[in-house]
């Protein structure tokens, strides 16, 4: 990242109290951090902390410009509302995808550029395993915001057929049995126990939990949701610890290396998207994903036969995963020599999807700016890039395209409008870059409704009154941004061809800046 891109990762951890546990975690979190060369910048806050402590504390590192992820260690003492805190988080700056913006794009469009950690983690060693997804019947124990309920989305978007046990779910152990895949996620320790578990299937253990252990020096030991005795049924239990708790660190760094991409190369993907880059830009893209094909081919691994022979075929999978990871990394070096930074980043996000998903998170962001009130030099010019010199164009642009007449919701009501967008200090009159995603939406929209696919409305982004601002003051009662996308797949490809093609057609006669950085 530093010679390429001449940005340097940071990550803030925040912690307030002094859990044991909690503090292990974020030295652990801290030394990672370290270790791969990323700033690392601590903040320990005491249990007495108030909400406006942790919040100034938050508002800090949302304006420093060498910080490009921020976490808050769960749990925060109870007398805080670590949703309103969480809710503090800049967008762009959300490493775990707990601010409710974030994690409401997750639920409503399936994909961000970042997800939660552990069930990120749990996914990549899904993957790495060669364990098939698609078409198996996934069972998740546990309802958390932080892992249940995330794991359930993100196993959805792997196409696999989910159902979320929780703790008044009659007979959990009904559920389990038919299940495929496993995934533990409970806080009960060993509660899953080998009667639970169809022969063959793949069990994944998300809980950390200490039990008493007098014969140990520290006079406890580490134990997961899933009981020994599982491994004797099962073909798959990942161990504890050693298990998912690494995958959720490392999952971490990884989204924290996106996001600082993202935010040192804004101005740069911007530029990308300048319509008269944007058809080869589409073009481009559009073949390297077809290039990665790394998918797996479609045959069932994990459906072990009672007899035995499941192991030959678990061999055969891991063997087969192990070929993906290595095909699609392959794919994505030989991208990244032919394409630009934006698309590689696409790429490495898994999915033609996620050009909607990365294009509106740096959208919301760069508006977040603004909604805040942050000056302009919080932006940040790493990198040699401004950071949100391309959002001029997205600014003017989205009430109109969203919001009809492009009258802005806050100006309708007679209020002041403090730095939001359609405000009319943001325009100059000048075709924004941004524009492109927008002839993709709606292109991907035209594309859904010819086939007669679901789209979901658009609504307007965020718009906040100046007193509104205020009220809010204490982080609880943010607007969340709420813009659109098309909810389907085929549509957003179709988008992106489409858009090539229409891109090519419209030729370079529309005006616009370079916006490159
Ligand atoms: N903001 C967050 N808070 C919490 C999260 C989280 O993902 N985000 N998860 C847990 C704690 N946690 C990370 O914060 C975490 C817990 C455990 C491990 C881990 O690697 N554990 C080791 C065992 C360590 C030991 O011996 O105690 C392992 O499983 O091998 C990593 C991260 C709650 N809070």
């Amino acid at each position: 990242m530093r010679s390429k891109h001449n940005t340097v990762p940071g990550l803030a951890v925040i912690m307030v109290g002094e859990r044991r546990d909690s503090a292990k975690y974020v030295s652990m979190k801290q030394a990672v951090a370290e270790s791969i060369g990323f700033k690392s910048f601590s903040s320990v806050l005491p249990a007495t902390a108030t909400h406006r402590d942790v919040l100034e504390c938050i508002q800090h590192h949302n304006k420093d410009p060498r910080c490009h992820g921020i976490l808050l260690q769960l749990p925060v003492p109870a007398h805080l509302d670590p949703r309103g805190l969480l809710g503090a988080i800049k967008v762009e700056k959300d490493v775990e995808c707990f601010n409710p913006t974030n994690a409401g794009r997750m639920t409503a469009w399936r994909r961000t550029v970042i997800a939660p950690c552990t069930p990120l983690g749990v996914m990549e060693m899904l993957l790495r395993l060669g364990v098939e997804v698609r078409g198996k019947h996934a069972v998740v124990l546990g309802e958390s915001s932080v892992v249940g309920l995330p794991m359930c989305l993100l196993l959805n978007e792997a196409r696999a057929t989910v159902s979320m046990v929780h703790k008044e779910t009659p007979n959990p152990e009904g559920f389990t049995r038919r299940a495929d895949i496993v995934v533990a996620a409970t806080g009960v320790p060993e509660l899953v126990r080998a009667g639970w578990v169809k022969r063959g299937a793949v069990v994944i253990d998300v809980g950390i939990n200490f039990v008493r252990d007098d014969e140990r020096p520290e006079g406890f030991r580490v134990v997961g949701d899933v009981h020994p005795d599982v491994r004797e049924v099962a073909s798959i239990v990942s161990p504890v610890p050693g298990g998912v708790g690494p995958m959720t660190i490392a999952m971490l760094m990884r989204n924290c290396a996106n996001m600082a991409f993202l935010q040192s190369r804004w101005g740069t993907i911007a530029g990308a998207l300048h319509p008269d880059l944007a058809a080869e830009n589409a073009r481009r893209m559009h073949a390297a994903i077809v290039d990665l094909a790394w998918r797996g081919s479609g045959d069932h691994p994990i459906s072990v036969s009672e007899n035995g022979e499941g192991e030959a075929e678990q061999e055969c999978s891991k063997k087969r995963g192990a070929r993906d990871v290595k095909a699609r990394e392959e794919a994505l070096e030989r991208a990244g020599d032919s394409i630009t930074d934006a698309e590689l980043l696409t790429i490495i996000n898994d999915s033609e999807k996620n050009a909607f998903g990365l294009l509106s998170f740096l959208e919301l962001g760069s508006s977040h700016d603004r909604l805040l009130g942050a000056d302009a030099s919080s932006a940040g010019t790493e990198g040699g890039t401004r950071v949100g010199e391309g959002d001029r164009g997205v600014a003017r642009r989205i009430p109109r395209a969203l919001g009809g007449a492009g009258q802005a919701p806050g100006q309708a009501r007679g209020g002041k409008l403090k730095g939001c967008v359609g405000g009319e200090e943001l325009g100059s009159g000048e075709e924004g870059p941004m524009e492109a995603l927008d002839e993709w939406h709606l292109e991907a929209e035209r594309a859904a409704k010819e086939k007669g696919e679901m789209v979901v409305p658009r609504q307007g982004n965020p718009l906040l009154l100046e007193d509104e601002l205020e009220e809010t003051a204490d982080g609880t009662g943010w607007w969340e941004g709420c813009a659109s996308t098309p909810v389907s797949a085929s549509a957003a490809a179709a988008a992106v061809e489409t858009a090539a093609s229409s891109e090519s057609a419209r030729g370079k006669g529309r005006g616009g800046r370079d916006h490159q950085g």
